[in-house]
């Protein structure tokens, strides 16, 4: 099989996916896949005891999905689509058919289920070919199949199912959890396809679109049989096939038999071919269209337009005519006929891509205040405990102008952070989008809430000086704060009670969030103790213990931090953590096989590095390791830039996830962290080979590099 060959076959096809599921559709669009999305109105609700294998009832349910938007749109849409790909998932456990779970207690029932054991996740796919035929009726064939794919998951714990169950994760998906998300990091081992436990199987599809237009052209010509190819070969034969028109594969050729039974909206066992008299009078307007071209000759955007045209056929705006490679003719609804030069309009459009990717860079400043000011105005806190408040109900619990609130809310939906649901005569209510409830409640395990306070107070007014920290070089603490900083964290971090809080809040939440990542980057087996310089709240420092129950972890850092890092023990505290308080540029350090330094020397200068290291050294043995994690600048210092490829072939459950927001390409996160540092703390992010190079004047070698595919990566170098 060569996929672009199977995927362009469907070029200047109307296809349209049954399924609201953005995971689906994310795996279609990023083959290349271009479709409409109608989500099926078929309610799941088939009796599953009739079925007598469960995968037979998903491939029913995808089958009834796919039919019912088929046979929807010629009405409802005025066009009749060239293909619907329905979909279903289903895992299964002891028996059970497990879908979404409908709250917190049936999603805790479900993984509780699933806690240790090897379950099956069945995707039920149905593939609907439509063709009109000349006396207006309409010939649907239904190709469907379904892939299995067994997954183990480790055992869980109370407190591990519930910090899941809570951060929202399991409400819409299958079996209750999201493989590819943070539900990865319950999984043990898969067996079988991956995307299909995302719920689409994507190489099972593209086999088996290889196999109805690679090498079964006539099965597509209108008026041949429908054909009906399963998974399983133990089905019959349907009476209603024509054995001469199916695929030469003979594992996927046996035409099925439906041994489901017939449901309200089935017509099967003859389910595979449904006539559709239309009764619109006025045909879809994409029927009338010459294709002349292929989606390949013309431009992106014009294919787009075309699309979108014949989509907007039903609001009569205006009737798509004809169209070739340069131009394309319209009839408005006034009847009134008009002629677009296509490449003209894929100049405006590469313009106004520009022009919002300007607009991005200038107004992001405006999407960032505002995320801070609804997390600081506790808008997610109050949106968790009351989901679906209107906006003058959130003004009145967060305190302030119902108007203000409006906008602010508003905003929030624009950016993703919340969703709006209209009313009718009553004002849109508002909720958490997935986004918040996983990163911005206060109480969420990932909550980035600190960081968010912590960017809002000191980096934002320290960003309002950018202009004079590049002139100067200097970090812009007086301009900001009205104070002179001789010492950054005793006179500006630590200045005030409240300040110092707010800081060990924010180093808390990232360190929550990277700490897993750094701790598992390397085999510490051989390290018995370790000191965490500059440790903070202990938060890294409880991740390490956690990673590895042979070692204990000393965590050093000012007396004014240690002071506060009971605030911040976890419930479940290892007491192999233990504080210890000091200055590392001048006290004498704690004993330690391992010394640790997370986010440290990114806050210093070459010179402070050096004596921060050397100090460092003479404290080491040979054979005493050194693990820093920072954000490691490309060799070419325009951002850490690590392939998509190879964060998905670590598929360490949210790490995924957070590696793909950063991944995709080069992103400017370092470099912007750099300026950063420089407004901060006049220090710098550094290349891999920038640090090797300092920690090699301090008797540090045998260097490893592990880039987490989280905020930070990881090196270690041993005392030589
Ligand atoms: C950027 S924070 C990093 C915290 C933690 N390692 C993490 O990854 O979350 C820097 C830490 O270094 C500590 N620190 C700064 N100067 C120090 C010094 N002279 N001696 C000991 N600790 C210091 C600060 O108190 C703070 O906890």
């Amino acid at each position: 099989m060569v996929l672009n060959p199977v995927i362009s076959k469907l070029t200047g096809k109307l296809v349209v996916l049954a399924s609201a599921s953005p995971r689906r559709l994310e795996i279609l669009t990023n083959v290349g896949l271009r479709f409409e999305v109608v989500p099926s109105w078929f309610k799941e609700t088939l009796d599953k005891s009739l079925f007598k294998a469960p995968q037979e009832y998903a491939v029913e349910t995808a089958k009834q999905k796919a039919l019912e938007v088929a046979k929807r749109m010629p009405f409802k849409h005025l066009k009749t689509p060239d293909i619907v790909i329905g979909a279903d998932t289903i895992v299964t456990v002891d028996g059970l058919i497990l879908e979404k779970p409908v709250d917190k207690h049936d999603a805790y029932k479900m993984l509780s289920r699933l806690s240790g054991k090897e379950h099956s996740v069945f995707t039920g796919v149905a593939i609907v070919l439509c063709h009109d035929k000349e006396n207006e009726e309409i010939d649907y064939q239904m190709i469907d199949f379904y892939e299995e794919t067994k997954v183990k998951f480790a055992d869980l714990s109370e407190d591990m199912l519930w910090e899941y169950i809570n951060s929202g994760e399991p409400m819409d998906k299958a079996g209750g959890y999201g493989i590819q998300a943070l539900g990865g990091m319950l999984v043990e081992y898969v067996h079988g396809d991956f995307l299909n436990v995302v719920g689409f199987p994507l190489n099972h599809f593209c086999k088996q679109l290889d196999l109805i237009y690679n090498r079964t052209p006539a099965s597509l010509d209108q008026g041949s049989a429908p054909v009906s190819l399963s998974h399983d070969r133990t089905e019959t034969t349907a009476p209603h096939a024509n054995p001469a028109t199916e695929p030469s594969h003979s594992a996927s050729s046996a035409v099925k038999q439906s041994s489901s039974p017939p449901s309200p909206t089935s017509s099967s066992p003859a389910a595979s071919q449904v006539h559709h008299k239309q009764s619109s009078p006025s045909a879809s307007p994409v029927h009338k269209v010459k294709r002349k071209v292929s989606e390949n000759e013309m431009g992106e955007s014009s294919w787009t337009l075309v699309n979108s045209l014949s989509k907007h056929a039903d609001g009569r705006q205006a009737e798509l005519q004809e169209f070739d490679d340069s131009t394309l003719s319209l009839k408005t609804n006034r009847g009134h006929l008009m002629e677009l030069n296509l490449m003209e309009h894929e100049d405006s459009v590469h313009i106004r891509e520009d022009l919002l990717r300007m607009t991005e860079l200038m107004d992001g400043f405006k999407a960032s205040k505002a995320l801070f000011t609804a997390s600081k105005m506790r808008v997610f806190d109050v949106l968790h405990s009351r989901p679906g408040l209107d906006a003058t109900q959130v003004a009145h619990e967060i305190k302030a102008s119902v108007k203000g609130t409006e906008c602010l809310l508003e905003a929030c939906v624009s950016l993703g952070l919340l969703e709006s649901k209209e009313r009718k005569y009553q004002k849109p209510m508002y909720e958490n989008s997935d986004l918040a409830r996983r990163f911005l409640r206060s109480d969420a395990p990932l909550s980035l809430q600190g960081y968010i306070q912590h960017c809002n107070e000191l980096v934002w007014p320290l960003f309002s000086h950018l202009e004079s920290a590049v002139r100067e070089g200097t970090n812009q603490y007086e301009k900001a704060f009205g104070r002179k900083s001789d010492d950054l964290f005793q006179d500006a971090y630590y200045s005030r009670h409240e300040v110092k809080l707010r800081f060990m809040k924010a180093m808390h939440s990232m360190a929550k969030i990277t700490g897993k990542a750094v701790a598992t980057a390397f085999d510490l087996s051989s390290f018995k103790t370790a000191c965490d310089l500059g440790g903070c709240t202990g938060a890294m420092a409880y991740e390490f213990t956690k990673a590895h129950p042979g070692l204990s972890v000393t965590v050093f850092d000012l007396p004014g931090v240690v002071d506060m890092c009971g605030h911040f023990r976890p419930r479940d505290a290892d007491n192999r953590v233990s504080f210890v308080t000091g200055d590392f540029f001048k006290d004498e350090l704690p004993k330690a096989d391992l010394y640790i330094l997370a986010r440290i020397l990114h806050d210093w200068p070459d010179e402070k590095v050096h004596t921060l290291l050397s100090k460092i050294s003479d404290a080491c043995t040979p054979g005493c390791g050194l693990l820093v994690s920072e954000i490691f600048l490309d060799e070419d210092r325009r951002g850490p830039c690590r392939g998509l490829l190879q964060a998905l072939s670590m598929s360490q459950g949210g790490a995924v996830l957070v590696a793909e927001i950063m991944l995709d390409g080069r992103t400017p996160y370092a470099a912007l962290q750099s300026l950063n540092m420089l407004a901060q703390t006049e220090g710098m992010e550094r290349t891999e080979s920038q640090y090797t190079n300092l920690l090699s004047k301090h008797g540090f070698g045998h260097v490893r590099v592990v880039h987490t595919m989280n905020f930070l990566d990881a090196l270690i170098a041993i005392k030589i």
